[in-house]
């Protein structure tokens, strides 16, 4: 009898597993095929949870959106060459935002690999990977497996949060092992999310400038989201009577209807302020790079709180640096700042009377009547806002151009983490991903509002809510194309424009091909009575909105990144 068959072996997908268990990891969003089909059934046996996707970019969404909102990194597994690529724009866009996630996928065989052979499926995906992760590693033998998950979920999440790859080599997913030589080997990491104090000197620093300030401004960002310090948060702006202006998806850290909030006066306090307090935002194109016109004329002292000590000074002088993790950093400042005076109330007056001039204007447009099927963006919206501000825990998802930008000035946020959209890259194709990773980890309703070209990134994934039976409402904002739906071709035949799609289109009968619910909507009043139906019943459920086809306009407010042409031929 060999020796083999007297000692009790584990295999590469037992010790997977264990590892994937032993960092908390939960659910797995994916695409089975050659060679991990196997290897997620043993997954599912073993109580993983499985998320079986359409398209495994929307899988990578979802499980970056999954990081995003719970901390631990969300896990995507494809297949090899294509299904990684495929996950790679997830990783990517995970990345950018600073989401913590783990693309883990089948690789061919090094030896055909490295020598390109021409194995099935062969690509070298390390490498590959390497320019749009936060970091690349290859798993080369079964007893490495535990140090590269571990290795792979600390990376992810310590720091500037990120995805990262893990290359599941094909020599080591079919290697075997000795038992008790795999158990000494498995472990659960140590506090892989280490907090990151602040130096004291850093924060007196920032706290002297603050308190000097005539017209400060606190600017929250995702960052701030993500680090889930919400009371610590919410109590430095209540302390100092700062008032907050925060980026999209930070809406909701303090209610967007707080009497501090700044986000309808943003055109007046970026350039009026003197001060500001940047926690957890980039001063990246979204903030004019922290200079030019969206900031004014006048010299701005900023303080920066971030994890990463090289983001500081990447667009402009940072006065006072605070590095660390924004949990610590804010505990430390409010330690330092107490007894310091509210904000002036000159300041705050200006920027009250400036939010609600910007209210009292937008209130009448959202109430405007509009002929069936020709709904503009204001008066559906308006009816979308009012459903959802009595369903606080509803997660919204937003992608599109007119449909990003007038669902995030229009619908208000009441609860952090509850806003998640196109982010740092102004991404399409986010959508039905986000919205299954939020429904998974979060078990709320999840609204999404879609322009219908940016849907049509993952729309097939409808089959994949109604098949897991998720409680999310997708509204379609169908206004025919891509920003709008009435361009003529300039060719002047017949052929449809560049921006234009098939007119009438009834996207809510894509979902009820799949059992789902499926309304098409003519009015707000109509709109707003589906939306409520969805978020009460939890059925999947797909609305189109009819839209005016001239509602919109090219790029909505970044029109003027586009290139125009200098002359005519
Ligand atoms: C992956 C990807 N492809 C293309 C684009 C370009 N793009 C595209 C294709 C948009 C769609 C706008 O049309 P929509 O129907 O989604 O929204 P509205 O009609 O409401 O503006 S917005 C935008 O920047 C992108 N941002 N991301
Ligand atoms: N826990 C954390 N502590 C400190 N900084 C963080 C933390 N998590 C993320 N960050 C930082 O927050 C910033 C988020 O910026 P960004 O994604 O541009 O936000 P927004 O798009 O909302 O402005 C990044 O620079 C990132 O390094
Ligand atoms: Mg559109």
């Amino acid at each position: 009898m060999s020796n083999e068959t007297e000692v009790e072996l584990v295999d590469a997908f037992y010790m997977l597993i264990e590892s994937l268990k032993n960092n908390g990891i939960e659910n797995v969003y994916g695409i089975p095929g050659i060679p991990v089909t196997a290897l997620i059934r043993s997954w599912q046996a073993e109580g993983g949870k499985w998320y079986g996707f359409r398209h495994e970019t929307n899988a990578a969404m979802a499980a970056g959106v999954a990081g995003y909102l719970t901390g631990k990194p969300g896990v995507c597994l494809t297949t090899p060459a294509p299904g990684f690529l495929n996950g790679l724009a997830g990783a990517a866009n995970a990345t950018t935002n600073g989401w913590p996630m783990i693309l883990l996928s089948g690789a061919a065989g090094r030896r055909n690999t490295d020598l390109q052979q021409g194995a099935f499926e062969e690509m070298d995906q390390l490498n590959a990977a390497r320019p749009h992760v936060k970091a690349a590693y290859r798993i080369n033998h079964i007893s490495d497996i535990p140090i590269a998950v571990a290795r792979a979920v600390r990376t992810a999440v310590s720091g500037r949060p990120g995805a990262v790859y893990l290359d599941l080599s094909h020599e080591m997913l079919t290697g075997t092992m000795p038992a008790a030589a795999a158990e000494a080997l498995l472990f659960t990491p140590v506090d892989p999310t280490p907090k990151q104090l602040p130096d004291p000197a850093a924060v007196k620093r920032a706290a002297d400038l603050l308190k000097g300030a005539k017209k400060p401004l606190i600017l929250l960002g995702k960052g701030a989201a993500y680090a889930q310090a919400d009371a610590d948060i919410k109590a430095l702006v209540e302390d100092t009577g700062i008032p907050f202006l925060p980026m999209s998806m930070a809406k909701g850290l303090l209610p967007d209807n707080h009497p501090q909030c700044a986000g309808p006066a943003r055109s007046y306090v970026l350039p009026e302020c003197d001060v500001v307090l940047i926690v957890g935002a980039r001063l990246n194109w979204l903030l004019g790079n922290g200079k030019g016109n969206t900031w004014g004329n006048q010299l701005k002292k900023f303080i920066q709180i971030d994890i990463l000590p090289q983001e500081i000074d990447s667009n402009v002088p940072i006065a006072a640096p605070l590095v660390g993790d924004i949990a610590s950093c804010i505990a430390a400042l409010r330690e330092a700042l107490k007894g310091m005076p509210k904000a002036d109330a000159a300041w705050m007056g200006g920027i009250a009377e400036r939010v609600n001039a910007s209210k009292e204007k937008l209130a009448p447009t959202l109430k405007v009547e509009t002929p069936p099927g020709m709904m503009n963006y204001r008066n559906s919206l308006g009816a979308l806002r009012d459903v959802l501000a009595k369903y606080p825990s509803v997660t919204l998802v937003n992608e599109g151009a007119n449909a990003l930008d007038n669902t995030r000035m229009i619908v208000d946020q009441y609860q952090p983490r509850k806003r998640i959209d196109s982010g740092t890259w102004g991404i399409m194709g986010i959508g039905m991903g986000a919205c299954i990773g939020a429904a998974v980890v979060t078990g709320e309703p999840v609204v999404a509002v879609e322009g219908d070209s940016a849907f049509g990134f993952s729309g097939m994934e409808v089959e994949t809510m109604v098949r897991y039976n998720l409680p999310i409402c997708v509204i379609v904002m169908n206004n025919g194309g891509i920003y709008k739906g009435n361009e003529t071709n300039a060719g002047g035949y017949d052929d449809p424009s560049p921006t234009s799609f098939a007119p009438g289109s009834r996207y809510d009968k894509m979902i009820e091909a799949f059992g789902g619910v499926g309304v098409n909507a003519q009015t707000p009043a109509e709109l707003a009575a589906a939306v409520e139906e969805a978020i009460k019943s939890r059925k999947p459920t797909l609305i189109n909105a009819c839209l005016d086809p001239d509602a919109g306009v090219e790029s909505g407010r970044i029109a003027g990144l586009n290139i125009e042409r200098k002359k005519k031929k």
